[in-house]
């Protein structure tokens, strides 16, 4: 190496701080995305000591919302592939594929076959972005090490003709393979990755269109494995971990106590209506009487039985409003403000991907009705959950604004403090799955989870809710600052190994990790801090010394 590399010497973290120093002369996000990707691909240790020490500014760009943009333009970026490409031309030898993957010790596998990526709908194998983009938060926040992480991109083909005819397009020029070879194809990378890895195997699936992500969890679920649909309970246990800390402010109704409208009935609301009824019963609310607390509303309308068009999904007829209440979904047809003064709720939840559908109207509304079933002090959650950005319901300003500061708000995609009049701010909560996941998948891998419960994202979402401090509390955020993720997976972490030790969930290879952890008892166990501590990357180079060859890291 010597004159190939210039004379003098720099450590870790002046080349950290170097990197973070030339990222910041990038003109827009998407070339940050670009000079960072390039980092990673170049300089491991320091694209991951930067993401260790500078999450916070880094995580808008590996992650939501830069990462979007990045799929949308994924064809021309010149990506370097960073995860494993396994197409429906592989069927039958994705065996031979999954073996070329260099690391022969994966704890977590990230799948997508970017059918739904974000909002953002249909990307095919430009979907690529998310799961490398999961798979770094899982080691910046997680402290997974890197090489337990494979992202994989599953390409079945696109249904979006403008990308299939991108000349740059990377993937399968092909409609969207559907039905049994999907099923033989997915069935034959589950089985691949089991055997190469083992059966505690995290398979963490990752926008998937509902149509087959409710599908498949439920499948490898019962046959098993240990995994978990991201979009479906880690979004779930956030915005439940939001609505339990929300109960931490002055004027927020207690939840059994209130209707609950959800705007949107995808995966995202799906999944937080179904955890939010297992939270209520083990406040002794009977499963038939929380359900009636929510709402759903989708394309259509309300949800209810005996509508006409679509047959109802079993999720969402599981939430179907009874017969009883056609009059009043007849009422409201699709307009959301009617919903709003009909059903009375205190709380309204869209994860719809319909930038601005909480209208004045319908805020105003919310905040109207709240009042009146409770109090003039009362205040209503209004979580705008779409992501990116441009898809959010609302923004936190507009929420703010619109209800004279009582609105408790939260979004999916990250929105600035917001000064109030008397010159204090607002720190609205970032209600992302990224609060969630990389704790449920460490919480599995240090308990060598057989399963990843329910009780276990329930566990999680407590958590969350717990660790809010009181200076956030009196700037009404409903979740802990994300600048706190590092500390918020670590602590989501303890909660899901402990809850899989308690639930027979763990493995005797986790169970010896953990074994001292019942006896202390406590929800922050030490000792599985020091694990998950143990597990992160020791970022260090080994000393160059001139003349005595390479070096042996970095
Ligand atoms: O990636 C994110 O920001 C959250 C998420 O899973 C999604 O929107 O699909
Ligand atoms: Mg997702």
């Amino acid at each position: 190496m010597q004159g190939l590399i210039p004379p003098g010497q720099s450590d870790l973290q002046c080349e950290v701080d170097r990197a973070h120093a030339a990222l910041s002369k990038c003109c827009s996000p998407l070339d940050k995305y670009q000079a960072v990707m390039n980092l990673k691909e170049t300089n491991g240790d320091c694209f991951y000591g930067l993401m260790a020490q500078r999450l916070v500014d880094y995580l808008p760009i590996i992650y939501t919302p830069a990462v979007g943009e990045a799929c949308q333009q994924w064809s021309s970026l010149l990506a370097r592939p960073q995860g494993l490409y396994i197409s429906i031309s592989d069927l039958g030898n994705v065996a031979n594929v999954l073996y070329n993957w260099p690391e022969e010790d994966v704890r977590i596998a990230i799948l997508t076959d970017g059918e739904r990526i974000l909002g953002l709908g249909d990307l095919g194998c430009n979907g690529m972005g998310i799961p490398v983009g999961k798979a770094t938060v899982h080691t910046a926040a997680g402290g997974i090490h890197p090489r337990y992480t494979l992202p994989i991109t599953i390409d079945v083909g696109c249904n979006r003709r403008s990308i299939r005819e991108d000349p740059f397009y990377v993937g399968l020029r092909q409609e969207r393979v559907r039905g049994d070879k999907y099923d033989e194809l997915v069935d034959e990378i589950v089985d691949c990755l089991r055997q190469r890895y083992g059966p505690s195997l995290v398979i963490h699936w990752e926008d998937f269109a509902a149509s087959n992500a409710f599908r498949l969890l439920a499948k490898y679920r019962e046959r098993g494995y240990a995994t978990f649909n991201d979009d479906i309970q880690a979004t779930a246990a956030v915005t439940l971990g939001a609505l339990m800390g929300a109960q931490r402010l002055p004027g927020v109704p207690p939840l059994r106590q209130q209707a609950f409208l959800f705007f949107g009935a995808g995966q995202a609301n799906l999944g937080a209506a179904q955890l939010l009824v297992r939270a209520l019963a083990e406040e002794g609310v009977p499963e038939e009487d929380a359900k009636r607390q929510i709402w759903l509303m989708d394309s259509q309308g309300i949800v209810y039985t005996g509508r006409k068009g679509r047959q109802l999904t079993p999720q969402k007829e599981a939430f179907a409003r009874s017969q009883a209440d056609t009059g009043l979904a007849e009422q409201v047809g699709k307009d959301l403000s009617k919903a709003v003064g009909l059903i009375r709720p205190a709380t309204l939840i869209g994860a719809a991907a319909q930038g601005g559908a909480f209208s004045e109207g319908v805020v105003r509304a919310l905040n109207q009705v709240t009042q009146e079933t409770f109090g003039e002090n009362a205040r209503p959650a209004v979580f705008a959950l779409s992501n990116p950005v441009e898809e959010a319901e609302c923004t936190a300003q507009q929420a703010y604004d619109w209800t004279d500061g009582a609105a408790v708000f939260a979004s999916g995609t990250a929105f600035a403090p917001v000064r109030r009049n008397d010159g204090s701010t607002f720190l609205p909560g970032q209600c992302n799955n990224c609060l969630v996941f990389p704790g449920v998948a460490l919480g599995c891998v240090a308990a060598g989870a057989t399963e990843v419960a329910d009780s276990m994202m329930l566990a999680a979402a407590r958590a969350i809710g717990r660790k809010l401090t009181s200076d956030e509390l009196q700037r009404d955020s409903v979740l802990p600052r994300i600048e706190r993720l590092s500390e918020i997976a670590r602590a989501v972490g303890a909660a899901v190994s402990l809850e899989a030790i308690a639930s027979n969930k763990a493995s005797p290879s986790g169970l010896s990790a953990l074994r001292c952890l019942p006896e202390l008892g406590g929800t922050e166990p030490s000792e599985l801090l020091q694990l998950a501590e143990g597990c992160i990357r020791q970022m260090q180079y080994d000393p160059f010394v001139p003349g005595s060859g390479l070096r042996t890291s970095g």
